[in-house]
């Protein structure tokens, strides 16, 4: 059963149980480029406490490097080492798990943050944001060379999305069904900070319809993104809770691994996904409407 946050003993005592707080980031922390109100007290809040925290977002648009700027151009304590984005992760992936040949390529459909990561991975590529690509030429096979070495597609979030690129992933894995189909994460939506807009899960659905075949997914809920983090930290899952706005990526995920997990109304679920007749079978530990909201275990 899902506790209702409120009182300021709640919030105090959730801080005092839990040793390593995960959080999600778009709809957590911040919309596109602002800041949740209270998101930047709080986490300082936790720093002062000796908290150890992670931030674990499925955004691939950006890489480790670029969200260690934008946390620190939104006035947040945060070091490269603390971000797992589904850029590195699935970067990660490729180069340890699925080590694919140095002389192999992945075709990405994406933006910079899975070119930058696949590149410290030592991990070849084409597409992305080559502008042969970012084109809205009508695309023909006639004048396509394909590139022989593709061995793997990898799709992201992509915000200039367009047919040659769908064609030319659609292409590689026709061609060859032992290129492996890989997705930076599933999300249907992405919370900017006007609205709600496609997700990632969006951008690889044409794939998938034209396939029939279903990616691999690397981020939240996978474990995937968890083995991530465990190779590089240690944590005990008994005093973690994962802080998401989702219920099938961030809640779900923090399900999987054993892990508290407390959900925030400032993102993409609302009272009633989590209320009611067609409530979701998801159910999160906690729930507080906003993560500044434990400003209150700290009255000023
Ligand atoms: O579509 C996407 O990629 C996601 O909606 C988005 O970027 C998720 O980021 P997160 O909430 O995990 O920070």
């Amino acid at each position: 059963m899902t506790v209702r946050l409120s009182a300021a003993e709640q919030y105090e005592a959730l801080l005092n149980k839990y040793d390593t707080w995960m959080f999600d980031c778009d709809g957590v922390l911040w919309h596109g480029d602002r800041p949740i109100e209270g998101a930047v007290e709080v986490l300082d809040m936790l720093r002062k406490r000796g908290k150890r925290l992670l931030f674990v977002t499925n955004n691939a648009t950006k890489s480790r490097r670029s969200y260690k700027t934008k946390f620190d151009q939104l006035g947040i304590e945060a070091h490269v080492d603390e971000i797992y984005g589904s850029a590195y992760a699935a970067a990660v992936y490729i180069s340890s798990v699925m080590k694919l040949p140095k002389d192999k390529k992945v075709f990405v459909i994406g933006m910079s943050g899975i070119e930058e990561e696949l590149c410290n991975e030592g991990v070849s590529y084409v597409g992305g944001t080559d502008p042969a690509d970012c084109t809205l030429e009508p695309f023909s096979l006639a004048d396509f060379t394909p590139d022989p070495d593709v061995a793997a597609v990898l799709c992201g979030l992509d915000s200039a999305i367009n047919y040659t690129k769908l064609a030319k992933a659609f292409h590689y894995l026709h061609r060859d069904p032992s290129c492996r189909f890989l997705v930076t994460n599933e999300d249907s939506t992405f919370p900017s900070a006007h609205g709600l807009l496609p997700g990632a899960g969006a951008i690889s659905a044409p794939l998938r319809f034209a396939l029939n075949r279903d990616p691999l997914s690397i981020g939240k809920p996978a474990k995937t993104m968890l083995d991530c983090i465990q190779a590089k930290v240690q944590f005990d899952p008994k005093h973690t809770i994962m802080i998401g706005d989702r219920l099938n990526t961030d809640i779900l995920f923090g399900q999987a691994g054993g892990l508290a997990t407390l959900l925030v109304l400032t993102g993409v679920t609302s009272e009633d996904h989590i209320t009611g007749p067609n409530a979701s079978t998801v159910v999160p530990d906690y729930v507080t409407p906003s993560i500044g909201d434990l400003r209150s275990a700290e009255p000023s």
